[in-house]
């Protein structure tokens, strides 16, 4: 059954509204913000480093007052979609105390916590979740491990699969492809792809700008507030690179015809403002098509 809003219209995944975020230091970390992410797509949050990517995570999982604006999830606000358990984080790995004595599957199970009593003791369903969400990442050979002997991207597989067995239908992920090899990052893309087509909400973000056009449906600048947003394939362009990047990067080269001979044609070449090449890896060409719309 597709989601309506109050007008018959359909309730897009996330809708941030003229959001401003101020924190107590005074910093404004984002003014006037404002941008949707519809039901069914993987969304790329781009910018530099102090942009505010992380600022706007927060603002949608409630962990910081709105000085302006509004968030809405799935039609709701966002209180009522926290509560609801239904939005689910995968945290960058700095974020977490990888010392903490916890098993794989005990990290697994936290998403289940929402769906518990008080008592937190967990059913068989939540045990058959979270060996559900651990084989889906490929991680079920690992459940009695610690986490902390894990490699980054094991990591950041257990942390999705937390967020699976959270049965999240908003997930957020602050750069899952940072310390992750080739075959992991294939790996998380194609499970973003089936959980798309699974109708879920995914905001991502990144800074392996390579890889957008790859496989993410629509894309959202940011520079202290958001400066485009939209399909990749309209947005993803120089003007905007440019406008986001702007000092970092002053080519953005997509068409291939510049590389190397040798050169993997993956690559896109990237030249810094200082003159010093440097190379992130993604596909030139066509970005992911628009997916249609599902009923759900
Ligand atoms: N807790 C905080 N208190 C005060 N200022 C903060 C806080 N967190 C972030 N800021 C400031 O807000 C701005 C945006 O930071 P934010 O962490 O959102 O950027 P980001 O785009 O996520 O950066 P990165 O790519 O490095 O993770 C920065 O100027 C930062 O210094």
């Amino acid at each position: 059954m597709m989601m309506m809003g109050g007008r018959g219209k359909p309730v897009d995944g996330i809708v941030a509204e003229d959001v401003t975020v101020t924190y107590r230091t005074g910093v404004t970390a984002l003014k006037h913000a404002s941008f949707s992410v519809p039901r069914g797509t993987i969304t790329a949050l781009v910018g530099v480093n102090g942009s505010g990517k992380s600022t706007l995570f927060k603002a949608i999982m409630g962990f910081v007052p709105l000085a302006g604006g509004r968030v809405t999830i799935l039609g709701m606000p966002v209180r009522e979609a926290l509560k609801k358990n239904l939005v689910a984080y995968v945290p960058q790995a700095e974020e977490v105390d990888w010392t903490f004595p916890v098993l794989v599957e005990d990290v697994v199970m936290m998403g289940r916590y929402g769906h518990m009593n008080w008592l937190r003791i967990p059913s068989r369903h939540d045990h058959e979740m979270v060996a559900e969400a651990l084989a889906r990442v490929n991680m079920s050979d690992f459940r009695k491990r610690q986490i902390g002997e894990l490699s980054g991207g094991q990591r950041k597989r257990v942390f999705l699969a937390r967020a699976l067995a959270q049965e999240g239908q908003v997930i957020l992920l602050d750069e899952p492809f940072t310390g992750v090899d080739v075959t992991t990052e294939e790996q998380i893309v194609e499970l973003l792809g089936t959980l798309r087509d699974e109708g879920r909400v995914m905001l991502v973000s990144t800074h392996n700008l390579g890889s957008v056009p790859d496989f993410c449906d629509r894309t959202v600048f940011v520079k202290g507030t958001v400066i485009a947003s939209g399909p990749t394939a309209e947005t993803f362009n120089e003007a905007n690179l440019e406008r986001a990047f702007g000092g970092v990067l002053r080519h953005f080269i997509l068409s291939g015809q510049d590389l190397h001979e040798d050169a993997d044609p993956r690559q896109v070449k990237v030249i810094s403002d200082d003159e010093r090449p440097f190379v992130i890896y993604g596909a030139k060409g066509s970005p992911a098509a628009e997916p249609e719309k599902t009923d759900q």
